[in-house]
């Protein structure tokens, strides 16, 4: 499998991964509007993956099944930062990848090496595509799909303020269960043997627990103009 993403001369490619709740897109999608870039949200092609195993009946507990279905799902996503579109199959899966039950499950699923091959193929063709250049966000942009991007970036925050983000967006919730959820959920992404969330040697480590989301934004807007300009 080629990592070799070609592009135009002037596009420029940003990797931003990083764990859950540390402002991957927000901070993505903010960036990409203000420098003209498309966008890519990689977890919810996992997530979308995910959602087409529960819904057609695959045991998403049997690595053995979710590889024999991995090609089966049509996943297109749409890459405009200021209304960024995920399909599966033709059908609209914005609303549903976000389920509880999806988030639950993402992480077996996008363990499976096969789920990979295929989502990072997907990916990097999307890549390929993107004249004008793109921020791409998830776990493993810097270290698996992108290699060779031109900036790569590491967001990370305390688990509180991060557990303090999700429980915010979803009124009622409990902040020691979304705490638990997402300490459980980093330990299988982070301990997964392919492709698990790591930082890239050569990425800016950014740690957003004490920044505003547009003090983060402004930080990595410095960052790629800086990159562009020295190019
Ligand atoms: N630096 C920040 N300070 C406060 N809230 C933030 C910050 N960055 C993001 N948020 C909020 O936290 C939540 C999760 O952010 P999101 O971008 O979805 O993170 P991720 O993509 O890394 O999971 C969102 O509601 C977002 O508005
Ligand atoms: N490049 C990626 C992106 C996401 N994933 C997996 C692991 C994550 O727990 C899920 C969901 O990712 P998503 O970015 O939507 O998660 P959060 O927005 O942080 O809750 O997908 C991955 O394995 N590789």
């Amino acid at each position: 499998m080629s990592t070799a993403v070609e592009t135009a001369s002037s596009a420029v490619i940003v990797a931003i991964d990083g764990p859950s709740g540390t402002g991957k897109s927000s901070t993505s999608k903010a960036v990409a509007a203000k420098l003209g870039l498309s966008y890519l949200d990689t977890g919810a092609q996992y997530r979308a993956i995910t959602w087409w195993m529960l819904n057609n009946g695959i045991d998403v507990t049997s690595p053995a099944e979710i590889a024999t279905a991995a090609a089966k799902p049509v996943i297109i996503s749409g890459t405009d930062p200021t209304g960024p579109t995920i399909t599966v199959d033709g059908e609209d899966a914005s609303g549903p990848i976000r389920t509880q039950e999806v988030t639950s499950k993402v992480s077996a699923v996008s363990a499976v090496p096969e789920v990979r091959t295929i989502i990072t193929e997907l990916q990097r063709s999307i890549a390929a595509g993107a004249e004008g250049g793109i921020v791409v966000e998830g776990r493993d942009i810097g270290t698996t799909v992108l290699p060779d991007a031109d900036i790569k970036i590491f967001l990370t925050a305390s688990p509180e303020a991060r557990a303090a983000r999700r429980s915010g967006e979803v009124k009622g919730s409990d902040l020691a269960a979304t705490r638990e959820a997402l300490i459980l959920r980093d330990a299988a992404d982070s301990g997964r043997k392919t492709s698990p969330l790591a930082k890239a040697d050569d990425a800016v480590e950014v740690d957003t627990t004490e920044l505003t989301l547009q003090q983060v934004i402004e930080c990595v807007v410095t960052l790629v103009e800086e990159k562009r300009t020295a190019a």
